[in-house]
């Protein structure tokens, strides 16, 4: 049995994951973190207010689906405790990323943090990679629930960063272009716009939008229900007990 904890348990995307944890055979629940729980146990495990209660428990697996400004702490937290974090909070910066994977290799414990865990928006960011090197002129709009903390999302920032692997860093638009209302040309990612779309009734979505010589190519990913993101979650929470580093991406855990 993997021993599992979910940190956020009350949120969106925690209840989820604690509904998909509970109906796996292989998996079972050992711990639920959430700062705001008023209850002191819930589907028959105790609940902790305070990560550092949880350094009592033995578990092999933390799932965090929390908010960007404690994801790095609790990150930290489970590798130093002997679990094995499968995060899908974001809002992870670049050296963030590195320090932690330097210690779950210190400590020899797989780990996971994944921007999106729906097996459709992995095959976008990865489709448009492969599309990025014939099409470097790109813009992403990303389209979300009213509620989401971050902008852009972890997706967007994730697709982008793929692209700029293969893609040149270039100022797209007229030269001279001007922003008569700030913003209207979106964030810039080495040249390539990102637009964030927040609208209550949507859950999660992407476009990215190919433009080149009298063609255009668009991708879109829809996630119209947050169970989309369970298959991603229980794979990455089986995969990481069998790695000894933190991977940045499920596409490491899937044969592309
Ligand atoms: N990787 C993926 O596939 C996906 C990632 N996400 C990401 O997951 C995160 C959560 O999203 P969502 O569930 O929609 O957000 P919610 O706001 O619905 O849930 C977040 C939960 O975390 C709780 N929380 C806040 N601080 C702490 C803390 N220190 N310890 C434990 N729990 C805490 C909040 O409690 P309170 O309300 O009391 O503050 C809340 O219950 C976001 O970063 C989002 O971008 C979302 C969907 C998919
Ligand atoms: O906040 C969300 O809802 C989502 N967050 C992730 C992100 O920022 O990319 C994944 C998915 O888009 C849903």
């Amino acid at each position: 049995m993997i021993k599992v904890v979910v940190a956020g348990y009350q949120g969106k995307m925690g209840a989820t994951a604690v509904q998909m944890v509970l109906a796996q055979d292989d998996f079972e629940l050992v711990g639920l973190l959430d700062p705001s729980a008023k209850e002191k146990e819930a589907f028959g495990v105790s609940v902790s207010t305070d990560k550092n209660e949880l350094s009592k428990i033995q578990a092999d697996v933390w799932i965090d689906f929390t908010q960007p400004n404690v994801a790095f702490e609790h990150t930290k937290f489970a590798l130093e405790n002997g679990m094995r974090p499968v995060i899908g909070t974001t809002g992870f910066t670049e050296s963030q990323i590195q320090t932690l994977h330097a210690l779950s290799v210190e400590r020899h414990l797989g780990g996971l943090i994944a921007p999106n865990f729906a097996l459709g928006a992995v095959l976008l960011m990865q489709f448009s990679k492969m599309a990025a090197k014939y099409f470097p002129d790109v813009e992403i709009i990303e389209l979300h629930h009213d509620q989401k903390k971050d902008a852009p999302s972890g997706t967007a920032v994730k697709t982008a960063e793929l692209m700029a692997q293969v893609r040149k860093a270039h100022h797209q638009g007229a030269a001279d272009e001007e922003e008569s209302l700030v913003g209207a040309r979106g964030a810039d990612f080495e040249g390539l716009r990102i637009h964030s779309v927040r609208l209550p009734g949507l859950v999660a979505h992407q476009e990215v939008i190919f433009g080149s010589k009298g063609e255009g190519l668009t991708l879109r990913h829809d996630s119209y229900d947050r169970i989309s993101f369970m298959t991603g979650v229980a794979l990455g929470v089986r995969e990481v007990m069998s790695v000894s580093e933190l991977k940045y991406g499920l596409e490491h855990f899937l044969e592309l």
